[in-house]
């Protein structure tokens, strides 16, 4: 059996004094039950002395029938120069009635004098003192030495005498903080075996704040030490520059040095924990963010992914669904044949790597891109590309014309309005529609007039529009690339247009989205790819202008 290293969450405390971060009661609750459900040892979960939504939290939180972790309410020491029971932060840890508490207190003899202004005999009555209360509670006692690095190396037998008085008031672990997030791996893999030596019956954590990007590393270091308890914060949220990275700090002991955190087949579900908290949170993780960020098993380097689809292992240090994430191939100017040949043969399957439409169609990928286009994200945009190119595109209209009129002030709720002219087999089509902006105008009314011919276009709607000037230099004469994300509440897609004019560029990716969605509709009809009318156009200028 592996050893345990025991994983405590501070999303809901440590993660709450991130920059931009507000969790409501509701938030909490849900990202509790996630953290239960994956299976971390620890959820602290808030500070019921410092404000009135933790207060409810607790209370509410007692609705939860939590299954694997335990929840943990955190607070500091008591105050100087009173009893425990006389301070109210000690007071609200019992009020939250929960199994376990956190509780910090200074290990750095500096703070002691100079920030709590006390002496260094009443911060060690403090500690002692809180701890042992809270033990004839029966809590579970978690000890924060907060900023034990740094004062281990200014006055280590002080530190030390922290970490003495803790463990004689019961304390079941002494957690060691990187408070300011300045320790170095070496510093903290020393310190920590010396401590680990120093007191062996009673259980060393680790908690590391990452302003010199160190907070994994140092954490993995104190695993090595001896420590067998690590605290972080799910996604690696917190105050600054964040706290060691949950969803890294599990794969990192669990798959790659075989230490048991959370139960194996919960592993799977990290990515998904991750986008659930994130999604809670109202934060976006970084595309970058090991194991779990929608990059990190994407490839982008054409050779990359030649040696990928060869070989996965070739690029990749793991399989991206052990951890629930996936592989992704981004197709761009630095993309090679084998980027585009699964979408080419998805057109048409007799075409190889080395047909000659392979090396036109990668040529003129990065001709467009070279112009400002970017089909990464936006590959429906290019399969339309394709299938011009191809031959295997059926119209499926034409818009004739179309005008844009903005006013201001506006008469009432829409500034702008949008005529356009549609054909479809021969018929034509006509409408006007008003908007909040120009862009939503032509939306609007290129769907009505399309709508006519084609009713499953209702169910279509725009999830993302952006814009991004490609030359600024050119001020208001620059171009623009538009990227928008459509849906027909089944699948999600990406189309994009460049212009010099925003309201055209809008146009191109608009028009775009429509086709992709009436190709869709028809290959799902046919039960099979579109064939198109097979007339062997080469014409692509429709789809993205130069
Ligand atoms: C490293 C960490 O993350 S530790 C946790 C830090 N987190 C937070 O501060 C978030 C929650 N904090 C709060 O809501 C508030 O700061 C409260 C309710 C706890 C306290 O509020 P206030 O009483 O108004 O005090 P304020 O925040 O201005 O100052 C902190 C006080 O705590 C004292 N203090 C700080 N650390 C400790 C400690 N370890 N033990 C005892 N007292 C401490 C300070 O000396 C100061 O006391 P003073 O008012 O006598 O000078
Ligand atoms: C306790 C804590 O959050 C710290 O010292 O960083």
């Amino acid at each position: 059996m592996s050893h345990q290293v025991k994983i405590f969450d501070s999303s809901l405390r440590d993660g709450a004094q991130a920059g931009g971060v507000s969790f409501s009661v509701e938030d909490k609750l849900k990202i509790v039950k996630s953290l239960d459900r994956l299976g971390v040892s620890y959820i602290e979960a808030g500070n019921p002395g410092s404000n009135f939504k933790d207060l409810e939290f607790f209370k509410r939180v007692k609705e939860i029938n939590l299954k694997t972790s335990k929840l943990t309410a955190f607070g500091s020491t008591r105050r100087k120069n009173i009893s425990v029971k006389e301070d109210e932060n000690v007071q609200s840890l019992l009020t939250a009635n929960t199994e376990v508490v956190a509780i910090f207190g200074k290990a750095w003899d500096f703070h002691v004098t100079d920030i709590i202004k006390t002496s260094l005999e009443e911060n060690l009555r403090m500690i002692e003192e809180t701890i042992r209360f809270l033990k004839e509670k029966g809590k579970e006692v978690i000890f924060d030495a907060e900023h034990f690095f740094d004062g281990y190396k200014e006055n280590p037998a002080y530190a030390l005498a922290v970490l003495k008085v803790a463990r004689d008031g019961g304390a079941d672990c002494l957690a060691l903080c990187d408070t300011n997030g300045g320790a170095f791996p070496n510093e903290v893999y020393e310190v920590t075996k010396k401590v680990v030596e120093t007191f062996p019956a009673v259980s060393v954590g680790i908690h590391c704040h990452n302003d010199c990007g160190m907070a994994v590393a140092n954490s993995i270091m104190a695993v090595e030490g001896g420590a067998n308890h690590v605290q972080g914060t799910y996604i690696g949220l917190g105050e600054r520059c964040g706290n060691t990275n949950i969803s890294t700090i599990i794969p990192n002991l669990q798959i790659k040095k075989g230490f048991f955190c959370i139960p194996k087949e919960n592993i799977v579900n990290l990515t998904a924990t991750a986008r659930y908290v994130a999604e809670i949170t109202n934060v976006t993780v970084e595309a970058s963010t090991p194991y779990i960020g929608n990059s990190a098993f994407a490839h982008k380097g054409g050779m990359h992914i030649d040696g990928v689809k060869k070989a996965s292992h070739s690029f990749e240090h793991m399989q991206p669904e052990d951890v629930g994430n996936k592989r992704r191939f981004l197709m761009s100017e630095v993309s090679g044949k084998t980027t585009i040949l699964p979408m080419i043969q998805k057109i048409d399957k007799d075409l190889t790597k080395n047909s000659s439409q392979t090396q036109e169609l990668i040529d003129e990928l990065k001709r467009l891109e070279h112009i400002g286009y970017q089909f990464e994200g936006a590959e429906s945009s290019f399969e339309l590309v394709m299938r011009k190119y191809l031959g295997k595109y059926k119209p499926f209209f034409e818009v004739n014309y179309y005008k844009v009129i903005e006013e201001e002030p506006a008469r009432n709720a829409f500034s702008s309005s949008a005529l356009i002219k549609v054909r479809v087999d021969g018929k034509e089509e006509m409408t006007a529609t008003e908007g909040n902006g120009p862009v939503n105008a032509l939306d609007k009314a290129l769907r009505k007039a399309l709508e006519v011919f084609y009713p499953s276009l209702k169910a279509v709607h725009l999830t993302d529009y952006k814009v991004r000037v490609l030359n600024a230099e050119e001020a208001t004469g620059a171009k623009v690339r538009v990227l928008i994300e459509s849906t027909d509440g089944k699948e999600l897609w990406s189309t994009v247009g460049v212009s010099t004019n925003i309201v055209e560029a809008s146009m191109i990716a608009l028009a775009d989205s429509i086709e992709y969605k009436l190709i869709k509709d028809l290959e799902e009809s046919e039960g099979g790819e579109n064939n198109g009318n097979d007339d062997d156009t080469k014409d692509i200028s429709s789809t993205c202008r130069a």
